[in-house]
């Protein structure tokens, strides 16, 4: 299992040669010749729909699709994860983010323990914390807390943060916000306007050594200390780490630190402790919604054949678009303003994830591509702005549509019957393209003069035939977010099996850190830049002159 065998190299090949084929038949005629088509490729679970029939397949391609990722042992890899074998080769980890949603009699076992009762343990301990924090039992100096910042990058941010803002209809306890980069403004700002009384910090790292969320954590504590007093710092702070000792070491006392585990990758911590601002937000019951929604699409994920599995058929048609058809980004694209963080988290959830190019067996690089570039923003805002390249560019970029079929007000009637006829809109207008007869039959329609018409028409072309899923869901509530986030984690993960590397390590952001230390002394003039590359040198010369010193 995941080094390249044989079946795949077949496999492989015959989704090559496949290529040809369907390439002979844009997706437009292949819409009029099947009008099962959108039957034949879409694929319900529970309340989600994924459409992913305005891809460049036909009937043929699924079949050497689910072969392929057979033959590279996704289900092998799927059920040695849910067993809790160190598939974390680099690192010699379990990887069961999926055990932080598991029901309190479920077994998840990491290094032969069950690790399920202490993911409960530290649920409850959150949900009496959260409650407390709610009703106004635990309080700051100055009663009951009205913000609570959460103070984190990365992994212990972007989940969060998306998901708050994702259920922001659901808050009914205090204000949350976000404190994630090492530029002192975004502190400052936020800070702006807090009552140091009534705002607690809740300080989010997995390792508790990053250095960005250690500065701005010690901002906050002198924010407190100086506003507040030393004696009631206790009171307004509390940590979500798995480095326990640290979080003591950093003054925190037991009840105040929230601690989770080394099998929990930070991009997938946002169902662990690093949730509490959400919880603390929409409440237990709400965030328990939200594992409950995660937990579904696992079981889904689990059991369900290749074929009929959503996760599955998800990867398989990236590794299509990704590695057959050459396509080099993806779009994430939900028309949901609540949504605007999700293209964010996606893309360190990918990116991070596939963003490699060794293999876990053997340390050969990969040959071909990898994880695409993740990119996006809410429709209708997108359109406005990077959609033209999208339709007209010369790359051809695939894109997930999302958009749930109700808002959750009334009043919104009007405005999401646009947001929906958008959303199809421009599935449809890039799937189908216009010709270049079309564009001069509506230029003639408009009423322009011959010469004009032959003069605008080329750029009236759409090329179309260009891929697209659709996943619409119900309403956006904490259990189908739940589903969506964990639809994806299992998608990528289908496509790191399928290219052999580790999705659970991040080596890569690595290097630019260490550098960072040793460039410190250099900009704060401590040391000399001797030795360091003529540009860097001279960057850290000018920003030096610049800064007066
Ligand atoms: O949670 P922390 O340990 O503070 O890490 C925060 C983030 O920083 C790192 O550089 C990693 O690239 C991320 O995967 C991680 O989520």
């Amino acid at each position: 299992m995941r080094s390249v065998n044989s079946d795949m190299i077949q496999a492989f090949a015959a989704l090559d040669t496949h290529r040809s084929v369907v390439a002979k038949t844009p997706m437009r005629d292949k819409f009029s010749g099947d009008p099962e088509r959108f039957k034949r490729f879409s694929i319900s679970f529970r309340d989600l729909l994924l459409d992913y029939s305005k891809n460049q397949i036909d009937a043929e391609t699924m079949p050497l699709l689910f072969a392929l990722g057979k033959a590279a042992g996704v289900e092998a890899h799927r059920a040695a994860m849910f067993a809790g074998e160190a598939i974390n080769k680099t690192e010699n980890r379990s990887v069961l983010h999926i055990a932080l949603r598991s029901l309190p009699d479920e077994i998840f076992r990491s290094g032969g323990v069950n690790v399920v009762p202490e993911v409960h343990a530290v649920l409850n301990r959150m949900a009496a914390f959260s409650d407390g924090v709610r009703s106004g039992e635990i309080r700051g100096s100055g009663g009951q807390f009205t913000d609570v910042v959460n103070i984190g990058i990365g992994g212990s941010d972007l989940g969060p943060r998306m998901a708050c803002l994702a259920l922001s209809p659901y808050h009914d306890g205090p204000r949350t916000h976000f404190v994630s980069n090492v530029d002192g403004a975004d502190i400052r700002d936020v800070l702006e306007g807090l009552d140091p009384d009534r705002t607690l910090f809740l300080i989010a790292s997995k390792t508790f050594t990053t250095v960005e969320t250690m500065t701005n954590a010690a901002t906050a504590r002198a924010w407190i200390v100086e506003r507040v007093g030393e004696e009631h710092v206790g009171a307004h702070f509390a940590a979500m780490s798995t480095a326990t000792d640290k979080v003591k070491a950093f003054g925190m006392s037991e009840d105040r630190m929230f601690p989770f585990w080394d099998w929990v990758g930070g991009r997938y911590s946002v169902w662990s402790a690093i949730g509490l601002s959400l919880m603390i937000a929409i409440g237990p019951a709400g965030f328990s919604s939200f594992l409950g929604g995660a937990r579904a699409m696992d079981d889904h994920f689990r059991t369900e054949p290749l074929e009929r599995n959503l996760p599955a058929i998800l990867g398989l048609i990236g590794v299509w678009n990704r590695n057959i058809l050459g396509f080099p980004a993806l779009g994430i694209l939900p028309y949901e303003q609540r949504l605007a963080r999700l293209p964010a988290y996606f893309q360190q959830l990918d990116m991070e994830s596939n963003g490699k190019r060794v293999k876990v067996a053997g340390g050969a690089t990969v040959m071909g591509h990898t994880g695409p570039l993740v990119f996006g923003e809410p429709g209708t805002n997108g359109q406005h702005a990077f959609y033209q390249l999208l339709h007209q560019g010369t790359d051809v970029i695939p894109c997930d549509f999302m958009v749930g079929a109700y808002s959750d007000a009334k009043e919104d009637y009007n405005h999401h019957a646009l947001l929906l006829s958008n959303c199809f809109a421009q599935t449809e207008a890039l799937m189908r393209g216009r010709t270049i007869a079309e564009a001069r039959e509506e230029l003639k329609g408009e009423g322009m003069a011959p010469p004009d018409i032959e003069r605008l028409a080329p750029h009236k072309v759409f090329p179309g035939n260009r891929p697209t899923n659709t996943l619409l869901y119900k309403r956006l509530d904490p259990e189908t977010l739940g589903m969506i986030i964990a639809l994806y984690e299992h998608k990528i993960f289908v496509q790191g099996t399928i290219w052999g590397i580790n999705s659970f390590d991040q080596w890569g952001v690595e290097l630019g850190k260490a550098l960072a230390k040793t460039l410190l002394p250099m900009v704060e003039g401590k040391q000399s830049t001797d030795g360091k590359d003529a540009s860097t040198a001279g960057l850290i010369a000018a920003a030096r002159l610049l800064r007066g010193g």
